[in-house]
């Protein structure tokens, strides 16, 4: 019999929440390692191993490890049953891409953790703020030409995998969200979505009981 994945994961990272809601909505059962980042237990030997990297997620999987969330999940849905994450249609493809990216590069690596250790206490919050509202701010433009009921069209996507968790980020550093009503919406509709509820980070077994 196959062993279970394995998903080592912080309940707060955004990056391991895109790939909780990925599994999730594949229905693939998991077993989950939470590796405490406030502890900096992403420094330690044990887990650099997988990721020299030192950062959340990693999913070991058919018999190797796999680092990056969005790589993840394109494996995940390239070998994996329904539904789809990606779309098979080139240029919508590449719009999910376009947008996970805006994410994934241009906005959540400005906010995270070493790098808000190294901005200091004192300026952290303006300066996670800045980079979220100046990011969400061109994600809003563009998803205004992309959005049906979710980020692209009406299916769920790897770009509303990226979403989400970002929105919960926005709200950390205290983002008016008022200022974004597309994004709003399409973040109030995946939030009753079952995968996105169960990938939560209240959901899950690392959350601290005074959060959940
Ligand atoms: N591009 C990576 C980024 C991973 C990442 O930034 N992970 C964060 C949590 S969301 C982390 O582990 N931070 C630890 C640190 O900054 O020390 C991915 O998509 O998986």
């Amino acid at each position: 019999m196959a062993t279970k994945p394995v998903l080592y994961s912080y309940f707060r990272s955004s990056c391991s929440w895109r790939v909780r809601i990925a599994l999730a909505m594949k229905g693939i059962a998991y077993e989950y390692k939470a590796v405490s980042l406030l502890k900096g237990e992403q420094m330690q030997e044990k887990y650099q191993v997988l990721t020299p990297m030192a950062q959340v997620p990693s999913l070991e999987i058919d018999g190797f490890v796999i680092n990056q969330s969005l790589p993840i999940i394109e494996y995940l849905d390239e070998t994996r049953g329904e539904p789809a994450l990606l779309p098979k249609d080139p240029k919508q493809r590449c719009i999910v891409r376009q947008i996970s990216e805006i994410i994934n590069s241009g906005i959540q690596p400005l906010q995270n953790l070493k790098i808000l250790k190294y901005v200091g206490d004192d300026k952290k919050l303006e300066w996670g703020h800045k980079f979220i509202d100046e990011g969400l701010a061109a994600l809003e433009k563009m998803l205004k030409t992309t959005a049906g009921k979710y980020s692209v069209g009406d299916e769920v996507t790897m770009a509303d995998l990226c979403l989400v968790p970002q929105v919960y980020n926005a709200g950390r550093f205290k983002v008016d969200m008022s200022k974004f009503p597309t994004i709003s919406r399409i973040n109030a509709a995946l939030g009753e979505l079952d995968a996105f509820i169960a990938a939560h980070p209240n959901k899950q077994p690392d959350c601290p009981d005074d959060l959940k």
